[in-house]
């Protein structure tokens, strides 16, 4: 079986300005990795170009063992930093639209979300706080039978319960056939559901590793890692 998401030699510069360099990542079915770097080190770069929102210089990105962009997006169910939503819906008008837009939406998902989550399907986008947008982009996220889920900071802005409910749906939403990309600064609150590690720096990851391995070989967490790894970056 190929992998979920396989990412070849990929690299992008912004008006000679490098932000991918040469990026590898293979990621198999039923994992849930981490996309780890400091501000700038091309983490939303990298979704986007998996995506197909950016193009490449070079390289070459496969979902499901396919390139076509109709496949990535058929596939892969991805939540951007920002808010996309359309201002005047509703959250259920939101949850129709997605409904409409994919084939793969489970609306009796949605509104189980919703609860756990905290979120009003009456309530206005307009009127939502950042967090309650994202926690919104969280539920319309994993309420598709995505393969392959790609998140971009998706805890940043939540007190610890919401962190605690978002990380639960997170692991709820993942299956055997499924895999999760998330990319993060909150690194000690992610390390619990965390298969893989991946570090990038300057468009460069300088560090693949399995969260097992970091624990048992460096006896380290993913947090102590993450320090020792880029300070001496
Ligand atoms: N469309 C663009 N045009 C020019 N430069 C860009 C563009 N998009 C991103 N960049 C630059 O690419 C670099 C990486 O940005 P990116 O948003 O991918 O980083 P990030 O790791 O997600 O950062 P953060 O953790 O702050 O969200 C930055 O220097 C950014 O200014």
């Amino acid at each position: 079986m190929s992998a979920i998401l396989e990412v070849t030699d990929v690299s992008k510069s912004f008006s000679g300005h490098t932000v991918l360099n040469r990026v590898n990542i293979t990621l198999e079915a039923g994992r849930v990795a981490g996309l780890m770097g400091p501000n700038g080190a091309g983490k939303t770069t990298l979704m986007k170009t998996i995506m197909k929102i950016v193009k490449p210089d070079s390289g070459s990105i496969r979902v499901c063992g396919s390139n076509a962009v109709e496949a990535i997006h058929r596939n892969t169910a991805f939540m951007p930093d920002r808010n996309q939503l359309f201002l005047w819906m509703k959250i259920r008008d939101a949850i129709r639209y997605y409904e409409d837009m994919f084939g793969d939406f489970d609306a009796k998902r949605a509104v189980d979300l919703c609860q756990i989550l905290g979120l009003d399907p009456a309530a206005s986008i307009r009127t939502l706080s950042k967090g309650t947008v994202i926690r919104t982009l969280v539920m319309l996220t994993f309420s598709r039978n995505a393969r392959l889920y790609l998140l971009d900071e998706p805890i940043g802005w939540f007190d610890p319960l919401a962190k605690h409910n978002i990380l639960k749906t997170i692991l709820a939403g993942i299956n055997e056939e499924s895999t999760v990309l998330i990319s993060t600064h909150q690194v000690k609150d992610v390390e619990m559901i965390l298969d893989d590690v991946l570090f990038l720096n300057y468009g460069s990851l300088i560090l693949t590793d399995t969260a097992e391995n970091i624990r048992q070989e460096h006896g380290q967490s993913i947090e102590d890692r993450y320090l020792e790894v880029f300070q001496n970056a």
